[in-house]
């Protein structure tokens, strides 16, 4: 069974109103295998950096949306910081047991009654921190113990208002109107203010739906009156596929935590109770671009060109800080009933160092670049480029690109022809001059996200029909930016060529065993030890073109992976150099 599908086989990307009665799944279906990077070629997430997810939206700028920042002013160290380090350290062997799902969203609205939060409260004297669960990342935990039980917490950086906080600072970053004047909310450590009994003030509401790491519910700030999205994980000891989960899961924090822009999703906190980890997100109502499309059908060309543009603006602004968020698709991007775009599912993106290169295998193949299919000396950025052409005709024709292919016939597709997928007639020549500098195969010829934000097809008043422009900025492939030349070189460092692979091996590709894991795609050993496809949304159908989006179909695909292979990673050792398989490959 192909990675991607184990992955993401059972899930439910909708809103739990899409949900019937019947659509339940197997538990197994729902199991998720991921497993971590390569800690070698990837070996942080993400450097805290100064500009701490606390900021003002009164600050976004014009361009790309971007909202500054502001650093806050550390708490001071003389404070009784009782709870930083204390005793009760846990081992780091906890699991998570949400990963699946078979419920409906009615078996999983329930609101569940109070929790005993692990937050601690700034005015309890406790000091903002790293967002790290230490013990997800292999780390020493630290917990702390309000109650006498053992238990821990995730210090985030306190709230405005709070006892270290300056008057000056802004606003947190939050989902409220920038004009309310409602404070953000850091659950853990720093602002959960949960009562004195460690009772959590976020209440847990209506089920959303299912992702890999465990469901999403909307949910309510009791003190402040505002929505959010819960996305929690049970937690669960003696799994042995937990440290792993929890690992992705905490990845997802270290870099949404940094993040502050109205196109990404705003991080408010998590909660680490004894049974769950509880990360609390901006609530975005309208679902994803997936959603919408399965609902209302492929988009118009001027949607698609408001989308792309905010799409692009968050890419732009997290590339500007060195992560990929390597799982862009339309499945992962929110929309909220304004059509404001927001990034969402952080759970592979990557903090890229000059030092390393990217040598995991992660993403969803319909959407995944042909350097990350061919696996050749690493990627970079520009991963994300290539997805967002992807999704533009995701969103154009409401089927992934290379629909048309069954998963594995999808990736050799990608990885090894010099196939470009079908651009539809009907949209106009800058947008299909946009997409095709996305998918140019050349990841060092790929423009960056924010130079793709000055491209005609994305200028608010270009034209909305086939081009005709004659503007010598026009991009319609026969002017100013010829789509084979670089026109932005260097800007992607970290590449590494790839070359394409002699008929004699491509023989001996088609000959084997296929899936993304054992794929002879993935021609370097150190591949095998990150292999987590994201799997097409569930509701995709492959490879049946024109059935629309049919779950089932794709479900009884032969060339679904076997979970076991996701599972043990010495079953796709075997494909590692020292394999029969791989001298077979050279
Ligand atoms: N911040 C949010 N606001 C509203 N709905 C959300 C939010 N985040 C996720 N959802 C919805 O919750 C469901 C599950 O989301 P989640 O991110 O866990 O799944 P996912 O994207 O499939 O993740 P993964 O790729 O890790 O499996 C989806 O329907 C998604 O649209």
């Amino acid at each position: 069974m192909p990675t991607w599908w184990v992955r993401k086989s059972g899930k439910n990307k909708d809103d739990s109103h899409l949900l019937q009665p019947t659509q339940t799944r197997s538990v197994s279906d729902k199991t998720i295998r991921r497993v971590s990077a390569d800690s070698k070629s990837s070996p942080d997430p993400v450097t805290p950096s100064r500009c701490t997810p606390r900021c003002s939206r009164e600050f976004a700028s014009s361009g790309s949306g971007e909202k500054k920042c502001h650093p806050l002013p550390l708490p001071s160290l003389s404070t009784s910081v009782p709870n930083d380090h204390v005793s009760g350290s846990v081992s780091g062997s906890a699991s998570v047991s949400s990963v699946s799902s078979s419920g409906s969203a009615e078996d999983q609205s329930q609101p569940t009654p109070p929790r005993k939060s692990n937050a601690v409260s700034p005015k309890a004297g406790t000091r903002p921190t790293s967002p790290l669960h230490n013990r997800f990342s292999g780390m020493t935990l630290e917990s702390s113990s309000t109650d006498g039980r053992s238990s821990e917490y995730h210090p985030l950086p306190l709230p405005p208002g709070s006892p270290t906080t300056s008057p000056s600072v802004v606003l947190p970053c939050s989902p409220a109107s920038p004009s309310s004047g409602v404070q953000g909310s850091w659950v853990v450590g720093g602002g959960s203010e949960s009562s004195p009994l460690g009772v959590s003030k976020w209440k847990k509401g209506r089920f959303i739906g299912s992702g890999t790491f465990g469901k999403v519910y909307q949910g309510f700030n009791s003190e402040e009156g505002r929505i959010c999205a819960i996305k929690e994980v049970k937690v669960i000891s003696d799994d042995k596929n937990s440290k792993e989960c929890l690992k992705q899961l905490n990845q997802e924090i270290n870099v949404l935590s940094q993040l502050c822009h109205p196109n990404i999703v705003q991080y408010y906190g998590s909660e680490l109770s004894e049974e769950t980890l509880s990360v609390y997100l901006e609530y975005v109502s309208g679902g994803s671009i997936h959603k919408l499309l399965t609902e209302y059908g492929a988009f118009t060309e001027p949607v698609i060109q408001n989308y792309t543009r905010q799409i692009l603006s968050g890419l732009a602004y997290l590339h500007g800080r060195n992560t990929v968020h390597r799982d862009i698709k339309g499945a992962n991007i929110l929309v909220d009933p304004n059509g404001e775009i927001k990034l969402a599912d952080f759970g592979m993106a990557k903090h890229v160092t000059a030092y390393s290169t990217m040598l995991s295998f992660t993403g969803s193949p319909y959407w995944m670049a042909p350097e990350v299919v061919m696996h050749k000396n690493g990627y970079t950025l520009a991963v994300d480029v290539w997805s967002v052409g992807c999704t533009i005709l995701e969103m154009a024709t409401a089927k992934p690109p290379w629909s048309q292919f069954e998963g594995v016939a999808a990736i050799f597709k990608i990885g090894n022809s010099k196939d470009m997928p079908e651009i539809p007639d009907h949209l106009s020549n800058d947008a299909k001059n946009f997409i095709r500098l996305c998918l140019q195969r050349n990841p060092t010829v790929r423009p960056t996200a924010a130079q793709l934000l000055e491209h005609p097809f994305l200028r608010v008043h270009s034209p909305r029909v086939a081009s005709t422009s004659a503007s010598p900025r026009s991009y319609d492939g026969s002017s100013a930016m010829p789509i084979r030349e670089p026109p932005f070189p260097g800007r992607h460092p970290v590449f590494h060529p790839i070359k394409s692979p002699s008929r004699e091996n491509v023989r001996a590709i088609t000959s084997l065993p296929v899936s993304p894991c054992s794929s002879p795609l993935r021609q370097l050993g150190p591949a095998y030890k990150s292999c987590f496809l994201s799997p097409p949304h569930p509701s995709y159908a492959f490879p049946v073109q024109d059935s629309g989006y049919n779950h089932a179909e794709f479900a009884a695909s032969p060339f679904r992976f076997k979970k076991d292979a996701l599972i043990e990673p010495s079953s796709y050792r075997a494909q590692a150099p020292s394999s029969p398989f791989r001298s077979r490959l050279v």
